[in-house]
């Protein structure tokens, strides 16, 4: 939707006011996102969607990708619960998303997990995804395909020990990689910026890395040709809205209902005084 002239600099000081201007954009245009994604994140993801101002729909039938995935703004696809009978729609969204010119977005859950799983990511990110959003074991899991010790759907790792994967994995295939964690680090394989935003609570909510990972397709969807910004905003955001929710919040549970509360209620002197993006200066 409406691409934008590319910014090849973005000064520090401009990212808050660039947050305001995306979100602001979500909620205006309300951008049509399709969600391949695990059963445990169906709720969360669309709600997430929805409170941020955009449209989730979670169609994913084979049958139905022909009709429906062209008139999407983005795809997102997450493979927490994946099984063979999946494989083939996500391949076929990921196809008709690319050549529609619409951007999509990986989602690689537990990537090192088996043996399965990886082969699906490393098959997935072959189809080019604009943007892979993953935690730190599952970034470095894909970018070294290989299946070792992992926590299953949870990181072993920070995600700065996994910033030289991102950069690999970036360089090898295309997209932006984001890697989510106490810093949120995002690299187009040269560039690296790090979003400060969020609370350790966040890691206590089932699904709220496969929900940020929705949120960066919506404001990818919105700014296509400035996907590395996009994705770190996406990213401070809900990060924002997650500090935000954890001062209204007893524990996981309320923070999850706070936290899209927030989202959904965001003004812009607030989002502008919390936004905290910073590069990493390469
Ligand atoms: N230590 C932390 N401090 C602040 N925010 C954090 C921290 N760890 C994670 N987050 C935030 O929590 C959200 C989820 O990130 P996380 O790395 O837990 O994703 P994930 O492991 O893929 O989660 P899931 O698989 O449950 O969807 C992100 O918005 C991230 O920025
Ligand atoms: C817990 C869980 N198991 C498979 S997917 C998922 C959601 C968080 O990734
Ligand atoms: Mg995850």
């Amino acid at each position: 939707m409406e691409p934008k002239p590319k910014d090849e600099s973005q000064p520090s000081d401009q990212w808050p006011h660039k947050a305001w201007s995306l979100l602001s954009a979500v909620r205006r245009h309300s951008p049509l996102i399709q969600c391949i994604t695990n059963f445990v994140s169906m709720d969360l993801m669309a709600n997430t969607l929805l409170s941020a101002g955009a449209s989730p729909a979670m169609l994913h039938t084979l049958e139905e990708i022909p009709d429906f995935t062209p008139q999407v703004h983005a795809l997102c696809l997450n493979v927490g619960t994946l099984s063979a009978d999946w494989l083939p729609a996500m391949k076929a969204a990921a196809e008709f998303a690319s050549k529609s010119g619409k951007p999509w977005v990986l989602d690689p859950v537990a990537a090192g997990a088996s043996v399965f799983r990886l082969r699906a990511c490393l098959e997935l990110v072959q189809l080019k995804p604009t943007v892979i959003r993953g935690n730190g074991s599952e970034i470095m899991a894909l970018s070294k395909a290989s299946v070792g010790p992992t926590k299953g759907v949870d990181s072993s790792h920070e995600s700065t020990d996994a910033m030289e994967a991102a950069k690999a994995l970036a360089q090898a295939s295309g997209a932006i990689v984001a890697v989510s964690g106490a810093i949120d680090v995002v690299t187009d394989g040269k560039r690296v910026v790090g979003a400060h935003n969020g609370v350790a609570m966040l890691q206590k909510i089932t699904a709220t890395g496969c929900s940020v990972t929705a949120l960066i397709a919506a404001f990818v969807a919105v700014d296509q040709s400035n996907a590395l910004e996009a994705t770190a905003l996406a990213l401070s955001i809900f990060g924002v809205a997650g500090e935000l929710g954890m001062s209204l919040a007893r524990g996981p549970a309320s923070l999850r209902m706070h936290l899209i509360d927030s989202l959904y209620g965001l003004d812009e002197a607030t989002l502008i005084s919390r936004v905290k993006i910073t590069s990493f200066g390469d």
